[in-house]
């Protein structure tokens, strides 16, 4: 049976790196017999432009009944000066919600041919392969009261609230301990429960969801040496599990392990696995427009759309194995170059490589 991709390029770079990962979904359409089909939407800066709103109805409409969603990214400094509750970061925080994607996974893993382009000794990055897994639905990022208030005193007050409750809680640790079960088999749940009441809660449920994974090790560590640890020993993790806010800021850090922001792809999962897909990256507005941005992180979420939500590993695989080939091939975006000898291509370029790759397994 055809399935529905919904595609929202979003703004900034988001519409060029999509533009590449498009291609790549049509060359499984065209080559590899993917019954796949493709419906753009607005979302974002681009939505408010045309409609008003950064989540139009009919996106959301798209986004439910499609079977996997590509996204590339939001916002921009044209919508700055918007009110927070109508920026286009909410029409990315909408979908999340609106179609409970609470397990956002982010794997960072290091290209071989990358480990020069990492800011941190190629010692330190060889054979980095870890998998962050961030609660994507609660936290600070949806917890009420939030706002900004104006005290007697005519001083005013900026209020979020950091809430989990333990349903929350116990269904990203089970994403997370099964995760580990087929990777390492090693778990590090990450929270600041020295501080903060949600993640001593936080900390009890992953420890209690524990017992139903014996083979699993887990360990706990406070969100500030887990910064620190990520930069000066990365390799001991595998499996990551975190909290909204936290997820999100180690993502980013962790990123630069492998090279650029610009390598990283992430998969947002509901319950039963539908999926949103996007490079774990922003819109990027210091280089949109000029051809510059790298596109594999988007065309890496396109791999992970094909194992998790279309059940194609052999395809995903596929994809991986272009990557592979093509910076094999020394061709780099301006945000991966390291040592050495490289041919320095435009992000369309890039995508082009990756496509000739595929066409040629
Ligand atoms: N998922 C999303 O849609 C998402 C994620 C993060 C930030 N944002 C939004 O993006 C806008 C810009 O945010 P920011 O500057 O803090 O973060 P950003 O991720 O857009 O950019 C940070 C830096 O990384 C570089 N970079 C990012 N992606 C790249 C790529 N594919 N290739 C090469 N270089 C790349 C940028 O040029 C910039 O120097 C803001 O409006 C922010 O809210 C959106
Ligand atoms: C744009 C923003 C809402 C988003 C987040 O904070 O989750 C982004 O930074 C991300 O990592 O996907
Ligand atoms: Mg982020």
């Amino acid at each position: 049976m055809t399935k529905t991709i919904a595609i929202l390029p979003g703004d900034g770079i988001g519409p060029e790196i999509v533009t590449e990962a498009v291609k790549v979904l049509e060359t499984l359409r065209d080559k590899f017999s993917l019954a796949i089909h493709l419906e753009s939407g607005l979302v974002g800066g681009a939505a408010i432009d045309a409609t008003g709103s950064p989540l139009p109805p009919a996106t959301l409409d798209l986004a439910k009944r499609a079977d996997a969603v590509l996204l590339g990214a939001v916002g921009g400094p044209k919508w700055e000066s918007l009110d927070i509750s109508i920026r286009p970061e909410k029409g990315l925080l909408g979908l999340r919600s609106e179609l409970k994607l609470f397990a956002n996974l982010r794997p960072v893993v290091l290209f071989p041919e990358l480990a020069s382009a990492s800011t941190l000794k190629p010692e330190v990055v060889a054979g980095l392969d870890i998998l962050i897994v961030r609660e994507l639905t609660g936290d600070i990022y949806f917890g009420q009261p939030r706002g900004i208030r104006t005290l007697e005193t005519g001083e005013k007050q900026g209020i979020n609230t950091l809430v989990y409750t333990e349903s929350e809680i116990e269904r990203i640790a089970r994403v997370a301990f099964a995760s580990a079960e087929q990777r390492q088999k090693k778990l590090c749940s990450v929270d600041k429960a020295n501080v903060l009441e949600a993640t001593e809660l936080w900390r009890q449920v992953v420890t209690r969801v524990s017992r139903d994974y014996p083979t699993v090790q887990l360990t706990h560590m406070y969100v500030d040496n887990a910064a620190m640890q990520l930069v000066r020993a990365p390799k001991q993790f595998d499996v990551i599990v975190t909290t909204n806010m936290f997820g999100d800021i180690l993502s980013d850090l962790a990123s630069q392990l492998t090279g650029s922001i610009g390598m990283l792809p992430s998969a947002s999962l509901d319950a039963n696995n539908k999926g949103m897909y996007e490079p774990i990256h922003g819109s990027a507005p210091d280089i949109a427009g000029q051809n510059l941005a790298n596109p594999l992180a988007t065309i890496l979420s396109v791999a992970m759309l094909l194992r998790y939500s279309l059940n194609r590993v052999d395809l995903a695989t596929a994809i991986e194995r272009a990557v592979r080939q093509v910076l094999q091939a020394g061709l780099r975006t301006r945000d991966i170059l390291g040592d050495g000898q490289y041919t320095v291509v435009t992000t369309r370029e890039m995508g082009d490589a990756v496509v000739a790759q595929l066409r040629a397994q």
